[in-house]
């Protein structure tokens, strides 16, 4: 019979415990068992939800503190040497250190002595907006067993009577994502180290009882590069052992092309497949798959929030089943439902006429489970299920709610002139700057300011409509003009209002244009214990009133300097919510794009001189494999310019980006055309200025000369050699000044002293400048 699986389960809990639990543990308020209990019971929930919606197959070791590839790191004991680490299993505290650093503080407590212990980076998990702990190998590295955490949750499961599938990120996957100390180190040579450790857990886990073991190897899905396809036939010849469990590689996101043979090839007991990004590949998957293997079809979208169509998924099941038979198809979701939220029963407030559309993570599986029933045992055992989603599948098919005309019509009449600025870059930067009266090297921050207890608990009751509307607008305001002040006495050129009204720079827009709705309660883990809800696009996208312009003119008023308004940008607005199936992407960013176009013009109208629009997911959004980055570049670029380019010369664009690693996609930077762009460099110690030595950037720009991420008070040393870096590749006519990104989850505390260095930093190379700018309007551009 076919069985009915699950790939992940989400681990922060419906209401966040594991994030409070967490946090209050770093914070000293909770004890290390307080925490792992909250822990035992989120995942001890977990599970039960899961049998009891009718799952064969349910994953253990899929919960984490943190972050899944963390958990790896501990397990195979790739702890870098900087964390001092010497025990025989990893423990919380080195644990936490790696994915958060050490202070200098913290160290002093514990009698220790040094200048604080930078964490691990982390980065963009896949084309999510998940981030891991990137695993930091050298040339002597070595791996030995130094976690149980798989086995020990396997066994957590049995003890309450639930047989569980346990999750292991594969060796060769972590390796990929893995980076080298050193650049002549592929990671993929340290394997030989790394499998050992591998068959020793599957070793135990056999022991324990585990019957099947599923390898995560998500890299399958992507232009591999020189080695893995050797790597992987490595790996799982010496990792397929009659004394460990028999294996599921599992792969998503999307499809294998021409790594499909390898896939097969692999001797494994079964193979999953991503039909929902990759629906293409399930007959060559038939055509070609061994005799002994089952094949497990994930045919529910574990990235989005729709329902499935169990008519279009029953029918490649049954495929699969004439092709196979009954015993070897399994059918889940296409990849871990980490990445949707968990329950829409916890929405009790969503517009009632579109939350029947959607399957939030236990929907999902009934719906995994009712594919398996449909085709074991046919339409009348699945009885009502199946016919309430066919007629929610049809209602939202049919429904006037995602269809506007008047956004259909004025799409149909963009022209080419709506994405072009007036004057090139060289003479509207003059422009700008005469009516700036901005001095060289222009001191900046990225928008949002610290987001308090006190602004935190007043939107809180305002929403709980403990707060009025006036009280709390009122609130906004004083902390604003507060924002300012400082601002002022800061220093800085171009001041911004700090974005205390925004929940979330996505959220914010959402929750006002049309088109869109949010949830209370639809929190996705973005990274540790840091959750996003995202909004849900469903229909036809509209701005129905000005959303940003009352706070920027207020601001505005609060000053004589200039203040920059602030704007989440079409394609990070598209890539941070969950977004309509029955379009392609490239026409929903447009929308998106056209309602943004209005508020820039709204705020040029109202003298914002300035405008920023923050893009920090266009390097997120780019395809997993490079054959279709040109294409959507493209159309991400023409959204961003239909956004901007409505502006007269004389109004300054910016753009910000951060989180990723950009040296890919310069050109495409380049041609956003923004006037100036803020880009994150100093997490990494500028290495983005090399890519600038071998591409010509044309336009303005800031590279992050301290690090937001990190409590950590840069020096003005730092930051003046930081910017002395700059001045190599840069020159000073179009260098500006700024931090990494906003500082929104920083303290005051933090941000008042490191911007006051920033700004002193800057001014000895402005008095390098020749000739000075004074305040009169003699800005000439020279280079
Ligand atoms: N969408 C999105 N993706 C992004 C980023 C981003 O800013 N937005 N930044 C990058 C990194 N990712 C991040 C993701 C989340 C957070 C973050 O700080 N999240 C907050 C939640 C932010 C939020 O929506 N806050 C709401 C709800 C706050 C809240 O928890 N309220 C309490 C009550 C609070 C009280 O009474 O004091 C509750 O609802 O229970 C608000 O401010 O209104 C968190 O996890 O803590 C930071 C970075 C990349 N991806
Ligand atoms: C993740 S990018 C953040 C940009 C936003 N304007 C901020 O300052 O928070
Ligand atoms: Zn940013």
């Amino acid at each position: 019979m076919i069985q009915a699986t699950n790939l992940g389960f989400p681990r922060i809990g419906l209401h966040r415990e594991l994030k409070w639990a967490v946090e209050g543990y770093w914070a000293g308020r909770t004890s290390e068992d307080a925490l792992q209990e909250t822990a035992r019971q989120l995942r001890a929930r977990h599970w039960q939800w899961q049998q009891e919606a009718g799952l064969d197959q349910i994953p253990s070791n899929d919960f984490s503190l943190y972050d899944h590839v963390l958990d790896t790191i501990a397990l195979v004991g790739a702890v870098p040497e900087r964390f001092g680490w010497k025990g025989e299993t990893v423990d919380l505290t080195t644990y936490f250190a790696m994915a958060r650093g050490v202070q200098e503080k913290e160290l002093e407590a514990r009698g220790l002595e040094g200048t604080g212990v930078p964490p691990l980076e982390m980065t963009k998990w896949f084309d999510t907006n998940y981030h891991y702990l990137v695993p930091e190998f050298h040339p002597e590295q070595r791996f030995r067993l130094a976690s149980t955490k798989p086995i020990d949750e396997y066994l957590e499961a049995k003890a309450l009577g639930i047989e569980t599938r346990p999750v292991l990120l594969g060796p060769v996957s972590f390796l990929l994502l893995g980076r080298a100390t050193v650049a002549h180190l592929d990671p993929l040579t340290l394997l030989d180290r790394l499998l050992p450790v591998y068959a020793e857990v599957l070793h135990r886990l056999k022991a324990a009882g585990a019957r099947y073991v599923q390898m995560d190897e998500p890299c399958l899905v992507l232009d591999l590069p020189p080695g893995a396809r050797q790597a992987y036939e490595q790996a799982y010849a010496a990792l397929n052992r009659p004394e460990h469990p028999a294996l599921v590689l599992t792969t998503y996101f999307g499809g294998l092309e021409e790594n499909l043979p390898l896939a097969l090839s692999l001797p494994v007991a079964a193979v999953h497949l991503d039909l929902v990004r990759a629906p293409e590949q399930l007959d060559s998957a038939l055509a070609h798959l061994p005799e002994d293997r089952i094949l497990s079809l994930g045919l529910v979208d574990g990235r989005n929030v729709w329902r499935t169509d169990l008519d279009v998924a029953a029918s490649m099941l049954r495929r699969a089943v004439d092709a196979l038979g009954r015993e070897r198809v399994w059918v889940g979701p296409s990849c871990s439902l980490l990445h949707v939220p968990i329950d829409l029963d916890a929405e009790p407030e969503l517009d009632p006429e579109i939350r029947p559309w959607m399957a939030f993570a236990r929907q999902k599986l009934d719906e995994v489970v009712t594919l398996k029933c449909l085709v074991n045992e046919g339409e009348a055992a699945a009885g009502d299920r199946l016919e309430a989603a066919r007629r929610a599948r049809q209602e939202r098919l049919t429904s006037a709610r995602r269809i506007d005309p008047e956004v259909r019509r004025r799409l149909a009449t963009l022209s080419p002139e709506m994405s072009r600025r007036g004057r090139p870059f060289a003479e509207r930067y003059a422009l700008q700057r005469t009516r700036l009266k901005l001095p060289p090297l222009p001191t900046t921050t990225i928008g949002s300011f610290p987001q308090t207890d006190e602004l935190r608990r007043q939107r809180a009751a305002f929403r709980r409509g403990e707060l009025s509307r006036a009280a709390y607008e009122q609130f906004l305001e004083a902390t604003i003009a507060e924002t300012i002040a400082r601002q002022e006495a800061i220093g800085l050129d171009v001041l911004v209002h700090g974005e205390p009204e925004r929940s979330d720079m996505v959220e914010y827009f959402a929750e006002q244009l049309q088109g869109f709705l949010v949830t209370q309660n639809g929190w996705v883990q973005s990274y540790g214990t840091r959750c996003v809800r995202p909004p849900i696009l469903y229909g036809d996208v509209a701005r129905r009133s000005p959303m940003t312009v009352r706070w920027t003119t207020f601001a505005q008023r609060c000053t004589a300097r200039p203040v920059k308004g602030i704007l989440t940008g079409p394609v990070t607005i598209l890539q941070w919510s969950f977004v309509r199936d029955d379009q392609p992407r490239a026409d929903t960013c447009r929308q998106i794009a056209l309602a943004l176009r209005d508020e820039v013009a709204d705020l040029e109208a109202a003298g914002i001189a300035v405008i920023q629009i923050d893009e920090p997911a266009l390097r997120e959004g780019l395809p997993l494999r490079r054959r279709d980055w040109p294409a959507y570049l493209e159309w991400a670029v023409e959204c961003f310019r239909l956004a901007s380019c409505v502006v007269r010369d004389e109004t300054q664009i910016h753009t910000h980006m951060c989180y990723a690693d950009f040296e890919d996609i310069l050109e495409a930077i380049a041609a956003l055309d923004a006037d100036v762009i803020s880009i994150e460099a100093a997490r990494s110690r500028m290495a983005l200025l090399d890519a600038f030595r071998r591409f010509h950037y044309p336009n303005a720009i800031g590279p992050g000369v301290y690090d937001i991420h990190s409590p950590r008070v840069p020096s003005v040393e730092e930051i003046e050699a930081l910017l002395e870096r700059a001045l190599e590749v840069i020159p000073a006519e179009r260098l500006w000044v700024n931090p990494d990104c906003g500082l929104k989850t920083r303290r005051w505390a933090e941000v008042e002293p490191a911007l006051r260095h920033m700004v002193q930093a800057a001014v000895q190379p402005r008095q390098d400048q020749t000739p000075p700018l004074g305040p009169t309007p003699s800005g000439r551009l020279t280079g």
